[in-house]
């Protein structure tokens, strides 16, 4: 099995002065056998967390990108610009994003393509609501994310975020996990055939110090997504830690 990897979400939190303080503080402590670690600061962070972590064992991501290299976008940011602050993965399609701005699933895509053409990993983010994960129409929904979010030949890392698991203290069960998981590697596997196999699935959702070893621990799981809890040093590390066990 391969190294896990544990990725913080910062969404829109940090200035110049805890940002600096928090990676100081991960970095001093990270496990020699850790799992692979990055963190998704917001761009301003990005120029400052280059130079500090520069040469270090964590690794330093970004929470989206545009489709196109360049161009009349105002307000965006491309994965090409990214690469140039020693950015090696992206967060692409999270539901914040999705929800919150009308992210579709061709244009995860299109970042995603994007992302990998800049030399990025994407982390590309699928997941179901409260409501069709109780009227079970869930798996429909997370195989047409997957089929429409995820190029053909993708190469980066799938991220299970089911939404009424986000930022609610409350995680999906082991169970849930367990079962999900399954039906996404028979899914990657049904599209993507034997590359399918290989592609990384992560869990995020309301994962914290206490349950990471759980959830880390379920077959299929390959690391976690971290949003909250990523902003703690200590809740942080304690979770790679979990992982460097599983
Ligand atoms: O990207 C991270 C996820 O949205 C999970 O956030 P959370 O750990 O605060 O629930």
């Amino acid at each position: 099995m391969s190294r896990q990897l544990i990725a913080g979400n910062w969404k829109m939190n940090g200035t110049r002065q805890n940002a600096q303080g928090l990676a100081q503080a991960l970095v001093a402590r990270l496990p020699a056998d850790a799992a692979d670690v990055v963190v998704c600061p917001p761009f301003t962070l990005l120029p400052l967390l280059a130079d500090s972590l520069a040469g270090t064992a964590l690794a330093l991501g970004a929470q989206d990108c545009h489709k196109a290299p360049s161009g009349a976008y105002t307000g965006d940011i491309s994965a090409t610009m990214l690469g140039e602050f020693g950015v090696s993965y992206v967060i692409l399609g999270h539901s914040e994003r999705r929800q919150g701005h009308g992210e579709l699933d061709d244009t995860v895509r299109e970042k995603a393509i994007a992302a990998t053409k800049a030399g990025l990993t994407p982390i590309v983010c699928i997941g179901e609501t409260e409501d069709q994960r109780e009227s079970g129409d869930y798996t429909d929904v997370l195989g047409w994310q997957i089929k429409g979010s995820l190029p053909d030949n993708f190469a980066g890392v799938l991220a299970y975020e089911p939404i009424w698991a986000i930022g609610t203290g409350l995680a999906a069960t082991t169970e849930q996990i367990a079962q999900t998981m399954l039906f996404l590697r028979e899914e990657l596997v049904r599209q993507f055939g034997e590359a399918g196999k290989a592609i990384k699935i992560l869990y995020g959702g309301s994962v914290n110090a206490d349950n990471a070893a759980a959830i880390l621990g379920i077959p299929e799981v390959g690391g976690a997504l971290v949003g909250g809890a990523s902003l703690d040093a200590d809740a942080f590390l304690s979770i790679v830690s979990a992982a460097s066990a599983a």
